[in-house]
């Protein structure tokens, strides 16, 4: 612990308490509840992971943008009942502004196309790595902040930018060493759930709400689902059409139900299709139950989950087509997916897949009297100029050093000692193969 639990005068300088404990005199050196601290190991993964990201965003020739954590709530203020608005990190600030901790990326995405407007042209292909919240009661003891990547297409409204997007996602999974047999991406179109509303007659404006509903099959039984869609006014007859051509996993059924020429079933095919072309087809399936929990999604969705079923969707996305239009803009045709940075760990783990974490530092220089600790610190310098990663050591024992030396996989050891120095000279410790050998200060590369 970090101070004693003594009463708080122990802790008080002069005659005021510290600001920086409570009455009990103990700081909670914990992270709020939710949110996570990355301690160098930790932060060492996330780079690693974050790194995968943009190196495929570079294969596909995206763009980085960034945005604000914090943004209006306006921007997130969506009537269909999703559990995403209805978590909102939301608060007042000091000016009266309505403002969120953001919970997700794409109205940040679509406010700045529309900012930029004409003075862009489309195609745009974007992705951005950030934090994104939920206030979520801790009841369920889940995390209230993720890093997501996400990769967004404007301007593209063929299937051809869904199958860019999945292209993106199966290249992230081989790069991580990640195969078709461990993961899978479940594919449909919320065209799909249209054309069956369209059978029954049932009113558009209930489209967005039975997609929310629909999108808890597998969280909620079939019950639940059935009596929350029956609430919204849809005949039992509807229900049962509903739920057995989501439960459809194969694209001919489909067909069969919903009749051909219906553009559900010409966007899945012209999908698959181009996933023979670029040769992932083993990744993905057709699932008529994907339909995702965002209320703006338009056209195809997709989800990747591991195949074992223990873990919660590895990432997810979709189409987006009339997003902009709810901002009071000109709609632009958009597709796009976010990539949370938890689960995919916890699959990583549960592969034996997370890489090697230990530091690595190119030399360790080490004076071996106080009195070189001015030699060393210009010979550190300049390996440092040379590129070369030099962790400085003072003030410590000589076998102290080794160990440290072993801890972080230093490449060499550069020891500045007294004889050595009085002829210009250094003593260099490979540490490989423990050779050693002398060297000029100056001729040190
Ligand atoms: O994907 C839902 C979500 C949104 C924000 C923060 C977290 Br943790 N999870």
């Amino acid at each position: 612990r970090l101070f004693s639990s003594a009463s708080s005068s122990t802790l008080t300088h002069g005659d005021e308490a510290s600001t920086h404990v409570d009455a009990g005199g103990v700081v909670d050196v914990n992270p709020p509840r939710g949110t996570r601290d990355f301690p160098p190991e930790d932060m060492r993964l996330r780079t690693w992971l974050f790194d995968q990201f943009r190196e495929v965003s570079r294969l596909m020739a995206f763009e980085e943008v960034d945005f604000p954590v914090l943004e209006s709530e306006a921007l997130f203020i969506r009537k269909a009942g999703e559990e995403i608005t209805q978590q909102l990190y939301n608060f007042e600030d000091k000016g009266g502004r309505r403002v969120v901790l953001r919970p997700e990326i794409t109205p940040s995405l679509a406010r700045l196309v529309i900012k930029q407007g004409k003075s862009v042209s489309l195609p745009l292909k974007w992705f951005t790595i950030g934090q994104c919240w939920r206030y979520e009661r801790m009841t369920r003891g889940r995390r209230r902040e993720h890093y997501q990547w996400n990769m967004d297409i404007f301007g593209v409204p063929k299937v051809l930018a869904e199958a860019e997007l999945l292209q993106a996602i199966v290249l992230l999974f081989q790069r991580l060493g990640i195969t078709s047999s461990d993961v899978g991406i479940r594919v449909s179109s919320r065209k799909v759930l249209q054309a069956v509303l369209n059978m029954y007659s049932i009113p558009e404006h209930l489209f967005t709400e039975v997609c929310i509903i629909v999108d808890k099959l597998g969280k909620l039984t079939r019950e639940e689902i059935e009596k929350e869609l029956m609430s919204t006014g849809l005949s039992s007859e509807a229900v049962e059409g509903i739920i057995e051509v989501l439960s459809l996993k194969s694209l001919s059924k489909l067909e069969e139900v919903l009749g051909s020429g219906v553009e559900a079933v010409a966007d899945l095919k012209k999908l698959f299709s181009f996933a023979e072309q670029y040769g992932y087809a083993d990744w993905i399936c057709f699932d008529a139950s994907v339909v995702r929990g965002l209320a703006y999604y338009t056209g195809i969705v997709f989800e990747a989950f591991d195949r074992e079923g223990k873990l919660r969707a590895i990432c997810g996305g979709g189409r987006y087509d009339r997003l902009l239009s709810t901002f009071g803009s000109e709609d632009i045709p958009a597709c796009g997916f976010g990539f949370g940075d938890a689960v995919i760990v916890e699959l990583l783990k549960e592969k034996g897949l997370l890489p090697d974490m230990s530091r690595q530092i190119d030399d360790i220089v080490f004076p071996l009297d106080e009195e070189l600790e001015g030699p060393a610190s210009s010979i550190a310098s300049s390996l440092r100029k040379k590129g070369r990663a030099v962790d400085l050591v003072a003030d410590k024992r000589l076998k102290w050093v080794f160990k440290h030396a072993e801890r972080i996989n230093a490449s060499r050891l550069i020891l500045v000692g007294n004889s050595e120095w009085e002829r210009g000279m250094i003593r260099v410790k490979i540490l490989s193969t423990r050779e050693e050998f002398e060297v000029k200060a100056g001729d040190l590369e």
